[in-house]
């Protein structure tokens, strides 16, 4: 890294600009993304993204000047928004409701394993001679940018999204792929039938209730549609969902997780670490206690539910912050007199990494993308990821100012911010574990009101929903009291 430092001599406006721009660019490939995906499909997306990530990595692996560094960050941060809003979108519409929590907690285990990743690559390339220090960890991430967009090609389309195209056989045979059946157990399996006959269902509720005006059918990809599409999710029977996106990745973000890991080696040498253990014990110590603690979560969250996660993760992670600034106010003009009293500091920045990672570090990608109806999702998602990035840039510029001013009073913010989201989630967020993403209107007590539910019957027994269940029910009955 010597050799990054000496080549480019960066004034305080080029590092400023480097960490922006990456911010900046996923903050603009989460938008777009969103208009993307509904007109062509969840997985053309994501390579598409994975294309301009990988333009971007090269950029910066090659780069001869700051510039080119700053365009690359900007052009890889594009992908890496659009990918942070498209992956959890197609990933809640893949998995069975089941197990959907845990098979999307995944990403944030996939989120913090790459950082794992990327710190250590940064950290044993530190010392090579000459460029190959930075251009190393830079060019790594052509990697799993190749393994993605080739790897998606391999994977089925979105059922959701081929039934809501009017595409039907080829939502089945993307079904079948998915839960793992033959072409012929398609056309016999109950349960298949139902989990698609569902699907039409909600697309044919969408389409009666709103004219699918929005969608694909009204002059798809007009500058009005795709406002009026925007216009939508703040309109009465979606405004609370938009909220509980935009206000998950809010709370996420100033729970503080992101001003530790950027401000944790300034933090640790302001408690007596000096030079690479304090980054070690920061950005590395985190990191690992990030990845340890999604496992649990991918292990129980749909047992447990999102809510009890998100209180007990709110009430670890603001008494810890709490403790943090009333030793720091107390003690830190003389950590080594208290040396104690910093290591127990130490020891709450792990005690809330440990409670962000099994609450709102996997919730905060999991929630918003569950809540929202087909037609109004890919554009929620993107509010909701946008809401990530804008945060998380807020959080970059605000956390030295607020050093600055007051260490204990950073503390403090992030406390307030995590009991805030206590009661955000106690008295607003709804549980969503192990229910279907069609039923999630149900849970929203959305809307719809009773004419919609009596309408949503109708289609469900014109689609032969109801036969096909009672059918299966009785089948099951039989073949478990055969006689
Ligand atoms: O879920 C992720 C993760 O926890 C990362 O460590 C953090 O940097 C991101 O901002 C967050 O969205």
């Amino acid at each position: 890294m010597k050799d990054f430092i000496a080549r480019w001599h960066l004034s305080a406006w080029d590092t400023g600009l480097m960490t922006a721009s990456l911010e900046l660019g996923s903050l603009i490939g989460a938008l777009t993304a969103g208009v993307l995906t509904d007109k062509y499909s969840r997985r053309q997306s994501i390579t598409a993204a994975c294309t301009v990530f990988c333009v971007g990595s090269a950029l910066q692996f090659g780069a001869q000047s700051p510039i080119q560094l700053i365009l690359g960050r900007g052009t890889g941060g594009l992908g890496v928004g659009a990918l942070s809003m498209l992956s959890p979108l197609y990933m809640a519409e893949i998995s069975p409701p089941e197990v959907r929590g845990s098979l999307m907690a995944l990403e944030q285990f996939a989120i913090v394993l790459g950082a794992v990743l990327g710190f250590w690559t940064g950290f044993f390339t530190r010392d090579i001679e000459g460029s190959a220090s930075w251009r190393i960890p830079l060019g790594i991430q052509l990697i799993p940018g190749f393994l993605l967009g080739f790897g998606c090609l391999a994977l089925p389309p979105s059922p959701r999204l081929l039934v809501a195209q009017g595409r039907v056989d080829e939502a089945l045979r993307a079904l079948a792929k998915l839960r793992l059946r033959t072409a012929a157990e398609s056309a016999t399996d109950p349960l298949l039938q139902i989990e698609l006959l569902e699907m039409q269902a909600e697309a044919a509720l969408i389409e009666q209730t709103t004219g699918n005006d929005d969608m694909h059918t009204a002059k798809p990809g007009t500058l009005q549609a795709e406002l009026r599409a925007w216009g939508r999710l703040f309109e009465p029977q979606l405004l609370r969902r938009t909220l509980i996106g935009v206000v998950m990745m809010l709370f996420q973000q100033w729970s503080g997780i992101n001003a530790l890991l950027y401000y944790g080696p300034t933090l640790m040498r302001s408690l007596g670490l000096q030079g690479d253990s304090a980054t070690l014990m920061s950005a590395g110590g985190i990191g690992i206690v990030q990845f340890l603690a999604v496992l649990p979560a991918i292990a129980f969250i749909d047992r447990l539910g999102r809510r009890p996660l998100l209180r007990w993760g709110s009430t670890a992670m603001a008494l810890s912050h709490l403790l943090i600034a009333l030793l720091v106010w107390r003690y830190s003009t003389d950590w080594p007199t208290h040396w104690l009293a910093a290591w127990i500091s130490v020891g709450c920045v792990y005690t809330f990494t440990a409670a962000y990672g099994v609450s709102y570090g996997p919730i905060g990608w999991i929630l918003p993308s569950e809540v929202f109806p087909l037609s109004a999702r890919s554009k929620g998602v993107a509010l909701s990821t946008a809401s990530n990035w804008m945060n998380n840039f807020l959080i970059g510029l605000l956390t030295p100012v607020f050093m600055e001013h007051s260490p204990s009073g950073t503390f403090l913010v992030f406390a307030t911010a995590c009991s805030l989201g206590y009661l955000w989630s106690t008295y607003f967020v709804p549980e969503t574990a192990n229910i279907s993403l069609e039923e999630m209107d149900a849970v929203f007590g959305s809307s719809v009101g009773r004419e919609d539910v009596a309408l949503k019957q109708q289609i469900e027994a014109d689609l032969g929903l109801h036969d096909l269940v009672q059918r299966w029910a009785r089948e099951s009955t039989t073949a478990r009291h055969p006689d």
